[in-house]
C-alpha cells in the first residue's frame, strides 16, 4: 500500500466507558497548519489522544504517514504532544533531565543529550535552568520547558492542546510567534477561536462529529454566530455528552 502522508483516519469512532465519543471520522490532514475547534466536551482532546495513538480508535483506523500511531518506537521521531496541562508531560527533578529524556528515548548518547541540552537552554537565554527543580517553575515556565521539550526531538509534526490556556499575554505572544516560525506540522486543538484564526484549515468538531470543516475565515465566521447564539440562550439544551 502507498504511503500517505499527513494523518488519516479512516471512519475512525471511539468509544469510552460505554459512550460513544467520537463518530466516524474521515480525515486526511495534510496542510502545514491545521486548527480543530469546538465546544467543552465537543471530543478535541480524544481526537488528540486518538492521533497520537494515546487510545485506539474502537472501529475504523488512525495513521500518521501511514504508520499505527500505536507503534511508539516508530511514531516517537514523527510527533511531539504538548498537553494542555504540563504536571502530565513533566517527569523529572531538574530541568535538563527532562529535556535530555526525549533524546534518550530517541538513542542518544547520554553525554550528546546533555550537549544537546545545554546549548538549547544557552539559546533560549535559559542557561539557568538547567539545575532548575522542575516543580519550582510557574505554570507557564513548565509550558515553556515542556514545548522546548518537543522542540528538541524535531518531531515532524506536533500536536497542541489548548497550547496558550493559562499563559499571560507576553508568554501567549511569545509562543504563538515562536510557533508560528517552525517549521513543521502544527495542529491546534482549542475552544478558543483566535487560537486557530491563522491556520490553513480549520475543523469544527461538535458532539464527536466534523460540523465544519474549511478555511478559517469560513469555519470561524459560522463557529462564532454559532457561539453567540448558545450564549443567548440561558442553558444548553441540545448536548448529550
Ligand atoms: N475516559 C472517559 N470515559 C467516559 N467519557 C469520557 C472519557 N474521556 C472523555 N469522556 C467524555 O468525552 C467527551 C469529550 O471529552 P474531550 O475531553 O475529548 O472534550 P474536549 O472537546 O477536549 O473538551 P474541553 O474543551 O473541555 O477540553 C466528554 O463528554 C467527556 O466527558
Amino acid at each position: 500500500m502507498a504511503t500517505r502522508n499527513g494523518i488519516s483516519l479512516e471512519n475512525a469512532s471511539v468509544t469510552l466507558g460505554g459512550t460513544r465519543i467520537l463518530s466516524n471520522l474521515t480525515l486526511h490532514l495534510t496542510e502545514r497548519r491545521i486548527g480543530i475547534i469546538g465546544r467543552n466536551g465537543s471530543g478535541k482532546t480524544t481526537l488528540l489522544r486518538l492521533m497520537a495513538g494515546l487510545i485506539p480508535a474502537t472501529t475504523g483506523s488512525a495513521t500518521i504517514d501511514g504508520i499505527a500511531p500505536t507503534d511508539r518506537k516508530a511514531i516517537l521521531p514523527r510527533l511531539g504532544i504538548l498537553f494542555q496541562n504540563p504536571d502530565h508531560q513533566i517527569l523529572f527533578p531538574t530541568v535538563a533531565e527532562e529535556l535530555a529524556f526525549g533524546l534518550r528515548q530517541q538513542g542518544q548518547s547520554q553525554a550528546a543529550a546533555d550537549a544537546a541540552v545545554t546549548a538549547l537552554l544557552i539559546r533560549e537565554s535559559r542557561g539557568h535552568w538547567a539545575k532548575a527543580l522542575t516543580h519550582t517553575l510557574s505554570q507557564g515556565q513548565r509550558h515553556y520547558l515542556c514545548l522546548l521539550s518537543i522542540l528538541l526531538m524535531q518531531p515532524q509534526t506536533i500536536l497542541l492542546d489548548e497550547p496558550f490556556a493559562g499563559l499571560d499575554l507576553p508568554t501567549q505572544i511569545r509562543l504563538a510567534r515562536r510557533l508560528a516560525a517552525l517549521p513543521q506540522r502544527l495542529i491546534t486543538i482549542s475552544h478558543d477561536p483566535s487560537a486557530v484564526a491563522n491556520c490553513d484549515r480549520v475543523l469544527w468538531l461538535e458532539q464527536g462529529q466534523i460540523r465544519a470543516d474549511g478555511p478559517p475565515d469560513v469555519v470561524l465566521h459560522a463557529f462564532k454566530a454559532e457561539m453567540a447564539r448558545l450564549g443567548e440562550q440561558d442553558a444548553d439544551t441540545d448536548l448529550t455528552n
